[in-house]
């Protein structure tokens, strides 16, 4: 939702040529909250012009119907949000008979104990560290209790030998990245602040996320020597 939504094609095609090899799609209804970026025709049409690994991330108050498109569509991941499904194991089975990875994604205000039962069962969590669906609202800031968060579900994954892929989304910028790194994150959702910061390009902005993310990895093992 972050790339430049009038010229999608050209953005995926410069986002590949950086040498990303994942695009993480944002479906909204409008409802979940008030953003409709991406709809389902659009998400489509991003299936079939490229080959990059695709991760879409359901915003809705109807998951069931949203995350069968996204099947149906193709994506190679799926994540929606606990906040708002009824039948969040079903949902995940859904999922997991598809041959999809699944994923469930938390509000920044929900707490990690609706993971209990279900972290098991899952491919990935997504950390939302703003409020999803008003990434294009300047004044949305990533919450001051992103590192603390991270670094709880980081040892709750550690100390179960978990290999559940830990992500981060909202507000993923270049500077906090070794920070949320260091914390425990792994998988990083970049929009406006790294790989679509201003003026640099793509190629440039992916080119000092890897060294920011290097840094952040030789902070985690400092910390866990
Ligand atoms: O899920 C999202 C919003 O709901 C976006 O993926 C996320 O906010 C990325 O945007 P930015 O990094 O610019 O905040």
């Amino acid at each position: 939702m972050t790339g430049d939504l009038a010229n999608l094609e050209s953005t995926i095609q410069a986002v590949e040529a950086a040498g990303v090899t994942t695009l993480h799609v944002d479906i909204l209804d409008g409802r979940f909250s008030p953003s409709m970026p991406i709809g389902l025709e659009t998400a489509k049409r991003i299936r079939e012009v490229t080959s990059m690994t695709l991760d879409a991330h359901v915003m809705s108050t109807d998951n069931d119907y949203f995350v069968q498109e996204m099947l149906n569509i193709g994506m190679d991941s799926v994540t929606f949000h606990v906040e708002g499904t009824r039948h969040v194991d079903r949902l995940l089975r859904v999922i997991q008979r598809s041959g999809a990875k699944s994923s469930l994604a938390l509000n920044p205000a929900t707490p990690l104990n609706v993971l209990d039962w279900v972290l098991p069962e899952v491919d990935k969590v997504c950390l939302m560290l703003i409020n999803p669906g008003y990434a294009t609202d300047a004044s949305e800031a990533q919450v001051p209790y992103a590192l603390k968060k991270i670094s709880a579900l980081r040892a709750l994954l550690d100390s179960t030998r978990s290999e559940v892929v830990l992500q981060v989304d909202g507000r993923v910028s270049l500077e906090s990245v070794p920070s949320l790194v260091a914390a425990g994150a792994r998988d990083l959702v970049l929009g406006s602040t790294s790989l679509f910061r201003k003026g640099a390009t793509l190629a440039e902005n992916k080119l000092l996320l890897d060294v920011a993310v290097r840094e952040g990895l030789d902070r985690a093992v400092q910390v866990a020597a």
